[in-house]
């Protein structure tokens, strides 16, 4: 009987997989980080063959645990950090460089030259998205300009281009599949959300050829099996998204007007917006949730990209704490942040402000500012930042977000989810299991493999672990929003050259 489904969560600073029973239960997990390469200031780097033997790794890994076959496993879902650029030579599979990184700001340049050229508009309405180094688009025409002979060969049909689940989806079929899903593609910035198209006219400006794209599917689907030499058998690929939609999948955020927001890396805050792209007056974007059942489903989101991540600079830069746990207890041996802001922005701003260059900041420092309150306005920068982009969801959406569902590394944090309800006026409400990203990869495989008939069935298994209620008098959460917009604004613009 195949009883378990795996999900592969390929994520930006490690690889997980996690199997899951029928009930969408955790029954094993395995997990590895990998390196994180930052050869200029504001470029970020991984190998993607690194990536895809940590992945093959903890898979192999998470089977052995619990002693199962591929026999066992009825489906792979595979989910992802999104925008990450992979160009690789099709026969031998060598990556012809470093994966771009989606945090990484070396095309920041290009993108203000197609502002400049009044393109923005224009992309918006095609992509959804804003002209952005976010995205992969100009990832690609980078890799293409400036790798040797990239161009050329790209030209022949000698080259691929994937995002990390196209990467892995590859590798897992040795080659035979070069295929993506709408909600990846979405990501692209060469990819029309509304005729469901790579874009032949934004292909052109950015000068990428179409042959080393892939095939965009249905984010359930079955893409193919894995080669037997990996699982000592077949297992079905039956899903991909990217990560932050596939949370929103495993939230189960499935109606128009449900949205979630994951505390990873960065964070990130989705709405669904149902069958129809709603275009953002107020700094979001529009991206595809998910493709199924012939039609595909839109959301809003707002992209944070520095949160997670600043618990990880105060560990490993500053060394205030041990570890990112550590942060809550010491947050809280101080009653406020005595004045203090934290502005994360170190690889510029992106949802609402998006301003490619902004930088990190520290303000409002006094003689009595020590590291428990530097601390704390660290945890406080993210429940900022992520209360800026429900302002902007709410404007864009005309709902009012009445509770605000979490995940996430991160969200396992009570003191950043109190501050977070506090600063919203709304409830945090945390499900039992935050492993929703890879949570909703495996429903989308799952149900493609018929583990589970449809998402009303999947449902039933939200379970929620604990709720966190506004405390805060308004009046002071007024006053510490008025300090945080004063704050934002010295970051803004810090590495635009004069
Ligand atoms: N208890 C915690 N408090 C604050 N931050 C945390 C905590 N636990 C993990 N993190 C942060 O969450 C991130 C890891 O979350 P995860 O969802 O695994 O991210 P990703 O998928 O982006 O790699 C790290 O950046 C880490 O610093
Ligand atoms: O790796 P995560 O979970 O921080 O997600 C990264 C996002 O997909 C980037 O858009």
């Amino acid at each position: 009987m195949k009883q378990y489904i795996m999900a592969l969560d390929a994520g930006t600073t490690s690889n997980r997989c996690i199997l899951f029973d029928r009930a969408g239960k955790i029954v094993s997990l395995a997990q590895k980080e990998f390196t994180q390469y930052f050869p200029k200031p504001g470029w970020v780097e991984h190998d993607a063959d690194e990536i895809w033997s940590t992945q093959l790794g903890v898979a192999v890994e998470a089977m052995s645990k619990i002693g199962v076959s591929a026999d066992d496993i009825a489906a792979i879902g595979i989910t992802n950090q999104r925008e990450t650029a992979i160009v690789w030579d099709k026969e031998t599979g060598v990556p012809v460089c470093h994966a771009i990184v989606w945090q990484c700001r070396r095309t920041a340049k290009y993108c203000d030259s197609l502002k400049e050229r009044g393109l923005e508009e224009w992309f918006r309405m095609k992509t959804g998205l804003t002209i952005d180094a976010y995205f992969a688009g100009t990832k690609v025409r980078w890799i293409l300009e400036h790798v040797e002979g990239a161009k050329e060969r790209a030209k022949r049909g000698e080259l691929l281009f994937g995002t990390v689940e196209t990467w892995l989806i590859w590798k897992l079929t040795k080659g035979k599949v070069h295929a993506t899903d709408y909600s990846n593609a979405s990501r692209t910035m060469m990819f029309n959300i509304n005729t469901l198209q790579w874009d032949d006219e934004i292909l052109e400006v950015l000068d990428i050829p179409k042959c080393m794209l892939p095939e965009v599917r249905p984010s359930s689907c079955i893409y193919g099996t894995t080669s037997p030499a990996y699982f000592g058998g077949e297992i079905p690929i039956g899903g991909a998204a990217g990560d932050q939609q596939a949370a929103l999948f495993g939230q189960t955020c499935f109606s128009p007007g449900e949205a979630k927001n994951t505390y990873g890396t960065g964070c990130f805050l989705l709405m669904n917006t149902g069958e129809t792209p709603v275009f953002s007056k107020n700094g979001l974007v529009t991206t595809i949730a998910w493709g199924m059942d012939g039609k595909v489903q839109y959301a809003l989101e707002g992209s944070i990209f520095v949160a997670g991540a600043a618990i990880q600079w105060l560990r490993d830069e500053m060394r205030l704490i041990d570890s990112a746990a550590d942060s809550e207890y010491m947050a809280q041996k101080v009653p406020d942040t005595n004045g203090c802001y934290v502005v994360p922005a170190f690889t510029g701003l992106g949802a609402p402000y998006w301003d490619q260059y902004a930088r990190g900041a520290i303000v409002g420092i006094t003689r009595g500012v020590n590291k428990c309150h530097i601390i704390r306005a660290t945890l406080e920068s993210l429940a900022y930042q992520v209360h800026d982009v429900i302002r902007a969801m709410e404007a864009d959406s005309g709902i009012t977000l009445t509770s605000l569902k979490v995940d996430g590394g991160a969200s396992a944090n009570d003191f950043l989810m109190q501050v977070q309800a506090d600063f919203d006026a709304a409830p945090v409400r945390r499900p039992a299991c935050v492993e929703t990203t890879a949570m909703g990869a495996a429903y989308l495989a799952g149900l493609a493999a018929g583990v589970w008939k449809n998402t009303e069935e999947i449902r039933a298994n939200w379970k929620i672990d604990r709720e966190f209620t506004p405390a805060l008098p308004e009046e002071k959460r007024q006053e510490k929003m008025k300090g945080w917009k004063k704050a934002v604004r010295y970051a803004f613009d810090w590495a635009k050259e004069e």
